[in-house]
């Protein structure tokens, strides 16, 4: 089982600093599991940069999106329904990952 997820490096500072504890992924990343520990890549460079929990992973649809989840994501609603556009223009079914940072290396 793959134990390991990339972010845009713009999501970095916002990761570490516990700001940021949800990602919503199409079906292709589907398969991580409630309990997993994952090294944090970022997409551009590779770069490994946190370890992260899952806390739980649902299925979601887009209009589902709402302010918490906006919240989790630290910034606006309108701004979330933006990036998940931006990133998967055609998609409507998602995954919601709720996940925490660990310390310790896996
Ligand atoms: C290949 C790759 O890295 N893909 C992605 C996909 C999603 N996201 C983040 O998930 C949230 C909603 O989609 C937003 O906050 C985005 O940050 C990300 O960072 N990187």
């Amino acid at each position: 089982m793959k134990n390991k997820i990339t972010f845009f490096s713009r999501f970095e500072a916002d990761i570490l600093s516990g700001k940021k504890t949800i990602t919503i992924r199409d079906k292709s990343e589907a398969y991580f599991l409630a309990g997993q520990q994952l090294c944090v890549f970022t997409h551009e460079t590779g770069r490994l940069f946190a370890h992260i929990r899952i806390i739980s992973i649902s299925p979601i649809r887009f209009e589902q999106l709402n302010e918490q989840h906006a919240q989790q994501e630290n910034m606006s609603l309108h701004a979330l329904k933006q990036v998940v556009r931006e990133i998967y223009p055609f998609e409507n079914e998602f995954v919601l990952i709720e996940f925490e940072l660990i310390n310790e290396p896996i």
